[in-house]
């Protein structure tokens, strides 16, 4: 008898573009949702967007809520799950970075809340996914959490953003590539479930991304078009895959190792790129592919080099020795990398 069943979550309605912001009302109203919008955002984000999305849904009665959250932390959920309670929302809208995204998409999962995405950095590609990222203590939780119902993406105020940012989503597009072999990997070796569509979906979004390099410049709006594109595209195989396993391999172990021992050095997308240089060495070797992954996020202005990532040399194979200790995730890095062959992996592709 055949048993298998599949429930993917993906958002109703995706608004991209020029001066969208001003269209979040309406993007809400389609999803007939009730009661108070709670708008969660953090600091910066709050000042570009937050405020504008406040006095939106104001002008039109709704009397919204707000919180600024700082970090990314169960903590900070648990602060958000809080005041949407003591407001009573009955909807939560994320307003801003990967943080205050995957805050608000884990409150809202909790409180069993609608959730609308609107970024306001292309950064990351946690915009449509149902997923959150949080550390806690020595590890890193990828968590289920409440997938955006809409998400309104304004390439007015992505092109505003500071230039870093949109190359750390570029880079984390990249990182796609290694992500898939780990996964594909996993499967052969361990078993783990392996999504045909998410896989290719995953791969195509970021050759398109690579594709479209020469087009993805400082300055351009249409940068900020592309970049938000893949980036929505990817978490949508995220959502096909019911994991973040197609867009997070070795290369995120990596980073989130980097986060837990050098907190804040450098943007996660500039990190998971710099680390997919180095895994997709172990994956393929000396004369493998590593090289256009180095030449693909040099071309697009991401960090190629731990001096780049503003990280010391040391920390580098560190974070790639330990990295198979953050979470039960099989990849090229099996049970771990001795420091001689992080050395080696980390010379060979010039990153250190
Ligand atoms: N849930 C998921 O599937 C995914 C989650 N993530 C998570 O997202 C986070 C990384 O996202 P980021 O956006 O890099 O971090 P972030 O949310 O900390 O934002 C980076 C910085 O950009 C600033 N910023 C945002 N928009 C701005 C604007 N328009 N103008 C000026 N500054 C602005 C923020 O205030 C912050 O200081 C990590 O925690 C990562 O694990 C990343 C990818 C996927
Ligand atoms: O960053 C992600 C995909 O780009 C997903 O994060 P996790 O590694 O926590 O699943
Ligand atoms: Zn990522």
């Amino acid at each position: 008898m055949f048993e298998k069943s599949t429930w993917i979550r993906l958002p109703r309605n995706v608004v991209i573009g020029h001066g969208v912001l001003d269209q979040t009302l309406a993007a809400v109203e389609e999803l007939h949702l009730s009661g108070r919008p709670l708008v969660v955002s953090s600091p910066t984000p709050h000042a570009v967007a937050g405020e504008r999305v406040v006095e939106q849904f104001a002008a039109a009665g709704y009397d919204p809520a707000e919180i600024v959250i700082e970090e990314a932390s169960f903590d900070a959920v648990q602060r958000v799950i809080a005041h949407a309670e003591e407001v009573e929302a009955g909807f939560a809208i994320g307003v801003g970075g990967g943080k205050a995204i995957d805050i608000t998409k884990m409150a809202a999962d909790d409180l069993g809340l609608g959730f609308v995405s609107v970024p306001t950095a292309a950064s990351h590609d946690g915009i449509v996914s149902g997923r959150g990222s949080v550390p806690e203590g020595d590890t890193r939780h990828s968590v289920a959490a409440e997938p955006p119902l809409a998400v309104v993406a304004d390439t007015e105020i992505l092109a505003e953003a500071p230039w870093r940012l949109t190359t750390a989503g570029c880079a984390d597009i990249i990182s796609n590539y290694t992500a898939v072999r780990d996964w594909e990997l996993a499967h052969r070796l361990k078993n783990v479930p392996y999504s045909e569509y998410a896989g290719a979906l995953s791969q195509m979004t970021a050759e398109m991304l690579v594709d479209s390099a020469g087009s993805i410049k400082k300055g351009l709006e249409e940068s900020s078009w592309i970049v938000v594109k893949a980036l929505v595209s990817s978490g949508v195989a995220m959502s096909i895959a019911d994991s973040s396993r197609p867009a997070s391999g070795a290369e995120h172990l990596f980073s989130h190792q980097l986060d837990r021992i050098a907190p804040d050095a450098a943007l996660h997308g500039h990190q998971v790129g710099v680390g997919a240089i180095m895994t997709e060495y172990l994956h393929s070797g000396p004369k493998g592919r590593w090289r256009d992954v180095r030449d693909a996020l040099g071309a697009l202005g991401a960090p190629t080099t731990a001096d780049d990532l503003g990280i010391d040399h040391e920390t580098v194979i560190e974070a790639l020795t330990t990295a198979h200790e953050i979470r039960d995730r099989y990849t090229i890095l099996g049970d771990g990398m001795s420091e001689e062959a992080a050395i080696e992996a980390a010379t060979v592709t010039g990153v250190v």
